[in-house]
């Protein structure tokens, strides 16, 4: 799976705008996380998980730098992200279904800012692009 030059396109240009407020999204898209799906709190015991906290936001703002890493590596999101990997996968051991909620709580978040580029075009681009991130994250399973 890989993206397309349309694609690519459209997950650079909506980051450009995403950077800008990248703390907020990546804290935004925890909470939603932790609310709508608290079994994805097991991996976080450690953490003062209310929203709004130092941590939660500390954890939020991380997430998203590392995936505007992967958009700056969009053509090798692998290299890019491949340290990571290696922590997700061997230290870590989240299950990949996890990747998933928190993907769709990034597409929920950013919809919810920017909802004028949030076409339909602008959705499934961003789901495949973070369907790679999950992918990458995870492949070091196999
Ligand atoms: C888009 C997918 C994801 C990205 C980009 C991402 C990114 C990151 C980053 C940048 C860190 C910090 C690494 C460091 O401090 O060196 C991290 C740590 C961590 N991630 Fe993820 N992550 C993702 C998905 C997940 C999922 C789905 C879970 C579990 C539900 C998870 C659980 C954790 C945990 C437990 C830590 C360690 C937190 C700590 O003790 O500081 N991650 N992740």
């Amino acid at each position: 799976m890989s993206l397309t030059r349309a694609e690519r396109t459209i997950v650079v240009s909506m980051w450009g705008k995403i950077s800008t407020q990248a703390d907020i999204i990546g804290t935004e898209a925890l909470e939603r996380l932790f609310s709508s799906y608290p079994q994805t709190k097991t991996y976080f015991p450690h953490f003062d998980l209310h929203a709004g906290s130092a941590q939660l936001r500390a954890h939020g703002s991380k997430v998203v730098a590392a995936v505007g890493d992967a958009v700056k590596s969009i053509d090798n999101v692998a290299g890019a992200l491949s340290k990571l990997s290696e922590l997700h996968a061997y230290v870590l051991r989240v299950d990949p279904v996890n990747f998933k909620l928190l993907s769709h709580c990034l597409l929920v978040t950013v919809a919810s800012h920017f909802p004028a580029d949030f076409t339909a075009d602008a959705h499934a681009a961003w789901d495949k692009f973070l369907s790679i991130v999950s992918r990458v994250l995870t492949e070091k399973y196999r």
